[in-house]
């Protein structure tokens, strides 16, 4: 089996940072890359993350670099940079990869601006990586705690997938290796739509039993996407699809689900939206999937009031009653 001695962490977020300590525990050299010297300094210095990870110490070594060129030549690379920026890290990194370096990646999100998902930005910004997607439920302050996690590493090529899963295997962070790379991308960035309307749902004080109806059929919505993408029925039934919607739309840990709370409470979703607020992805993931979905004729009437929601256009009481109105339907269409 290929074994990945260095591994080149993109992104020193809160996500980031906590694989930079995961691929340490797994006996590796991490070399995580930021943007901002100061992060990057006080991980070099021994005191963690205090802007993305507070409170919790690093205690197994990492080394920080503002030099892109220097995490670009790990054996394998992990992007864990937000979604909508993924194109243009990779196309500075387009330069410094060598031809045949796997490139996990880690963001959970679709391109607004192309209705790509992160593999197919891959392809066509850096064609010369072998793509890969890690994905499930997993907390970033939960890993970097030393929790227990579970994840799946997906890749069309099943042996790449393995490697990459023992190469990041540690004691409390168990990887299963999967090659269903569509399902998996589509499992990761869609929960986090429908974290913001369970969230929604939960700060209206509508009821545990309105949150699972939403989940469940809004499951059922990301299953149908996902069939369309070609993925496999059986990967959405796994960690990420549904092992994340039971993490992402049941905890305040979540920030989309915290978004969601936000809205239902009645702020203004522009308030929740401001420069400086924790990333909600699944804020621009609803809208991206809603306009992918009426141009694919594809039934998501959830997906479709949350990106109503976000875009401040619908109520959130406007919005049962449409759900609670449609046409009476055979629950498994
Ligand atoms: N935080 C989690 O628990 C978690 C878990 C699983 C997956 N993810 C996914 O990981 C991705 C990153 O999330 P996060 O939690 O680390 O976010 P974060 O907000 O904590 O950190 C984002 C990082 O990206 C950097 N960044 C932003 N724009 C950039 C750009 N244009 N170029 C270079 N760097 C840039 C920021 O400086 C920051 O270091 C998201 O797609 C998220 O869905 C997060
Ligand atoms: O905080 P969130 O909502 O971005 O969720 C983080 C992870 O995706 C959970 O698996």
């Amino acid at each position: 089996m290929e074994t990945f001695d260095t591994i080149g962490i993109i992104g020193a977020g809160a996500w980031g940072s906590a694989l930079a300590l995961v691929a340490s525990r797994a006996g590796r050299k991490a070399i995580l890359w930021g943007r901002d010297a100061e992060t990057v300094a006080s991980v070099n210095a021994g005191n963690g993350n205090p802007r993305y990870l507070p409170g919790i110490p690093f205690k197994e070594p990492i080394s920080g670099t503002i030099d892109l060129s220097e995490a670009a030549s790990a054996d394998l690379l992990l992007l864990v940079t937000p979604a909508q920026t993924l194109r243009a890290v990779l196309r500075d990194l387009q330069p410094l990869v060598a031809s045949g370096t796997p490139v996990v990646l880690c963001a959970k999100g679709i391109e607004r601006s192309t209705g790509r998902l992160m593999s197919e930005v891959l392809v066509e910004e850096l064609p010369q990586a072998r793509p890969a997607a890690l994905s499930g439920p997993s907390f970033a302050s939960d890993v970097a705690r030393g929790l227990p996690t579970a994840v799946t590493i997906a890749s069309a090529d099943g042996a790449l997938a393995d490697a990459i899963a023992d190469s990041l295997s540690a004691p409390a962070f168990r990887p299963y290796a999967a090659t269903d790379l569509v399902g998996v991308e589509i499992g990761g960035a869609l929960k986090n739509v429908l974290a913001i309307g369970a969230g929604a749902v939960a700060g209206a004080r509508l009821g545990k039993s309105a949150e699972a109806a939403l989940i469940a059929r809004g499951f059922a919505e990301i299953r149908r996407f996902a069939r369309r993408r070609g993925a496999e029925a059986e990967t959405l039934m796994g960690l990420s699809g549904l092992g994340d919607l039971m993490l992402t739309c049941s905890s305040v840990q979540s920030r989309n689900y915290a978004f969601g709370i936000g809205i239902g409470e009645g702020a203004a979703v522009a308030d929740l939206l401001a420069r400086g607020r924790p990333l909600a992805e699944g804020a621009m993931t609803a809208l991206i999937a809603r306009d992918l979905a009426r141009r694919e004729a594809i039934d998501m009437p959830i997906t479709e009031v949350v990106a109503e929601i976000v875009e401040g256009r619908l109520r959130l009481d406007a919005a049962i009653e449409r759900l609670m109105r449609r046409p009476l339907k055979r629950e498994e269409a």
